[in-house]
């Protein structure tokens, strides 16, 4: 299908972990707004919702460098006037009607600018970025689900059962260094800044020991390393330390030649285990409100997005009976046994078990079936087409079908995404996600597509920029003060020499 495009301005809430941050749990993407701070002034950043605004473009450039502040305007926006000729203020799909100025924490920051007006499609991934867990109930419920599994299956003591999970602990970014039992926060550089063994902090001998010296530093990758990259590691890297600490303390209480390094795949494959046999997703189908955030915003945005003539699409790697009961509460607040198919209604094309990132990978030959909604059953296509089968002329998807409403598949690749949606050039699509090798990385660098970074953590990094920015400013002030003076120590004493 081709999809005619008109100006649209666009925003998302989203409900983010309880991380520790002192905004409320929302982050909103806008078009179409700018912030005026003229002179890379500190003051507080204007901002502007215009109606039929086309154009997403960045807003803040944060520690970037010397000059670049909170609140730098680098690029202005292109204003479209809307049909009336009236530019007002308006957050189309926020359930207030975007009359309030939007808090600093749900604001969207880019990169680049995008011009909605080449974005023919708008895809999103369903878990962590349409749905937002609570990490208070869901990732204990994983950690408490991985430590059942420890026990039951691989050995480790019972003791185990009886350990605590505090989420506020970890959090993204860190890398876990297997082989040594260690957490490690590094700067941009790969320089390693902080250090832990289990939960004790490295002096700063034992960091360089491990991490400084080396002539060749560590590419800080699998199969030593592991990042903790997604919202779903946290409790992984949590039991992680914890496991280390308990067998410094009791050499011999964990099962006979387990080491850091396969301690740590003890847990990667209880976590995965409980990934795949219902352990989670069981307990979050019997109770979404339990372990999601409810979203308000979610209908009415792909709702705008739709009425503007965009095709809009889901892309996950949740099989058709999770997302179908994830999407239902999401979009139509419905549990269990009210689950219909309503919510397709707000997606053109939905492909779940997409096996993200290899689903970015062109040259893959990953089979596209198409889900029967109501059975789950899978049909073969040739390339989205469903297939008669042998014996029954009739599939049971029936092609009147394909061209009323949203199709459901299961696996394939880019290609048959594009094929579906009649997407001529990558750069025609918008892709949201949370995770930025699983969503962001391929989809972005090799295919081209445009994307957004679901980081919920920003709030939190957001709002104390803004409240530290007379500190920062001084700081900055002091350095260069500092620079100044040391500049003139030399010149004075070369002058003497
Ligand atoms: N088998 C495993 N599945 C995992 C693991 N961590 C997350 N997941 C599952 O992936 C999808 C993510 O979906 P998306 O919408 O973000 O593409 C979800 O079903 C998770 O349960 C893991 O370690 N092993
Ligand atoms: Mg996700």
């Amino acid at each position: 299908m081709r999809i005619p495009k008109r100006p649209v301005s666009f925003c998302l809430s989203l409900f983010s972990p309880e991380f520790p941050r002192p905004l409320d749990s929302r982050i909103s993407f806008y078009s179409g707004f700018h912030y005026k701070t003229p002179n890379f002034s500190f003051s507080k950043p204007k901002q502007i919702h215009s109606t039929g605004v086309n154009q997403l473009h960045m807003s803040y450039m944060m520690d970037k460098g010397q000059k670049a502040v909170l609140g730098d305007k680098r690029q202005s926006s292109e204003p479209m006037e809307s049909s009336d000729g009236v530019q007002e203020p308006c957050i189309w799909s926020s359930p207030e009607g975007g009359k309030d100025e939007a808090e600093l924490g749900k604001q969207i920051f880019c990169n680049r600018s995008l011009n909605m007006r080449n974005i023919i499609a708008v895809g999103f991934d369903m878990d962590y970025t349409l749905a937002q867990y609570k990490p208070e109930t869901f990732e204990k419920l994983a950690y408490e689900g991985t430590i059942e599994k420890l026990v039951s299956n691989l050995g480790y003591p019972e003791e185990l059962l009886g350990w605590t999970f505090n989420w506020k602990y970890m959090v993204r970014g860190l890398v876990v260094d297997k082989k040594r039992g260690n957490i490690l926060k590094m700067d941009r550089h790969k320089y390693v800044k902080v250090a832990y063994h289990g939960f004790r902090e490295l002096t700063k001998e034992e960091k360089v020991g491990s991490y400084g010296n080396t002539l060749i530093r560590d590419a800080f990758d699998e199969p030593d390393y592991a990042l903790i990259d997604t919202l779903f590691s946290l409790a992984e890297a949590y039991l992680f330390a914890q496991l280390v600490d308990f067998m410094d303390k009791n050499p011999g209480r964990v099962p006979a030649k387990v080491d850091y390094a396969r301690m740590y795949k003890d847990v990667r494959s209880a976590v995965d285990m409980c990934h795949r046999d219902g352990t989670l997703k069981q307990m979050v189908a019997k109770d979404p409100i339990k372990y999601i955030n409810e979203d308000k915003s979610i209908v009415p945005l792909l709702k705008m997005l739709r009425d503007s003539r965009r095709a809009t699409f889901l892309v996950t790697n949740s099989l058709w009976d999770y997302t179908n009961i994830v999407m239902n509460f999401l979009c139509e607040s419905r549990t269990l046994d009210a689950c219909n198919f309503d919510w397709l209604q707000y997606f053109d094309v939905v492909i779940t078990g997409s096996a993200k990132p290899g689903f970015f990978h062109e040259e893959s030959n990953a089979n596209l079936f198409e889900v029967e909604p109501e059975s789950g059953k899978l049909i073969n296509t040739d390339n989205g087409t469903p297939m008669a089968q042998v014996g029954n002329t009739s599939p049971s998807i029936t092609l009147k079908k394909q061209n009323e409403c949203c199709r459901v598949f299961q696996g394939g690749t880019v290609r048959h995404l594009h094929k579906l949606l009649s997407i001529e050039s990558s750069s025609q699509v918008l892709y949201v996600g949370d995770h930025i090798y699983g969503d962001i990385l391929r989809s972005k660098k090799i295919l081209g597509w445009r994307t957004m970074l679901v980081v919920p953590e920003l709030e939190t990094e957001v709002k104390l920029l803004w409240e530290l920015r007379d500190s920062r400013k001084a700081l900055q002030l002091m350095r260069s003060d500092r620079d100044h003076i040391e500049d003139q120590i030399h010149r004075l004493r070369w002058s003497l020499e």
